[in-house]
């Protein structure tokens, strides 16, 4: 569909990737879920009552070592969640690995967004990895964002997440869209600010004569 947002979520099996995309597109959580190298999802959600043509794809461990590959892969994304489990240090470390590699990989498209994302908050009492959430969900560095939520729980802070990547995603894509502002007609200026130029020129002179006298 014209004009449609590409999301993917990348992290280690098993962190909940496939749960989070289910979550934030129908609100439910199934417990099991089919392992699949790669699956993608369609659907028009709604941002602040604007309709959002998107298209979530869920990319497995060994797919994205394979994409890691791709020199195509990041021009064709418009924001990208990487996920891990608060309860799996190894699955944290995957995901920094991940981040690292965007960093490296995307200089030419440095505003693609980036949230680090950690799941399975419910599961507190057996954390391994030191909590990321910040409550008011700020930009870092303009595209970096990191946050937890729990799939398995809730869908509001999943929605936000979201929501917040959607809206950064359509403010650059306007941005870009939007006419380059007009050039004042006359590259000096205006009429009024010409007229300053040439007073405060010219009482330089002025001040200079007396000064002699
Ligand atoms: N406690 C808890 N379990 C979760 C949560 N999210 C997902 N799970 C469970 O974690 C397991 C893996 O979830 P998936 O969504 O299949 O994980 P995945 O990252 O897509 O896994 P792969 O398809 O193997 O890459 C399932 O048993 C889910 O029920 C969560 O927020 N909390």
């Amino acid at each position: 569909m014209k004009g449609t947002i590409h999301i993917v979520v990348l992290g280690k099996e098993n962190v909940g990737k496939t749960a989070i995309a289910v979550r934030f597109l129908t609100g439910r959580y199934l417990t099991e879920y089919a392992h699949a190298p790669e699956m993608t999802y369609e659907r028009t959600v709604h941002v602040d009552g604007r309709p959002v043509p998107l298209k979530i794809t869920d990319i497995s461990k060994q797919n994205i070592e394979q994409k890691s590959m791709n020199k195509e892969f990041l021009n064709k994304v418009d924001g990208i969640v990487v996920v891990y489990a608060i309860n799996d240090r190894l699955s944290f470390e995957f995901a920094e690995g991940i981040c690292n590699w965007l960093k490296r990989e995307k200089k030419p498209h440095a505003h693609v967004p980036v949230v680090l994302l950690g799941n399975k908050s419910d599961l507190s009492h057996i954390r391994c990895v030191n909590s990321q959430k910040v409550e008011d969900l700020q930009w870092r560095n303009d595209s970096y964002l990191a946050t937890e939520c729990s799939a398995s729980t809730e869908t509001v802070e999943i929605t936000k997440v979201f929501n917040v990547l959607i809206r950064k995603i359509l403010e650059r894509r306007d941005s870009t869209l939007r006419p380059p502002r007009k050039l004042s007609q006359n590259p000096l200026g205006s009429p009024k600010v010409i007229r300053a130029t040439i007073k405060r020129r010219f009482s330089v002179f002025t001040r200079e004569r007396t000064s002699t006298m």
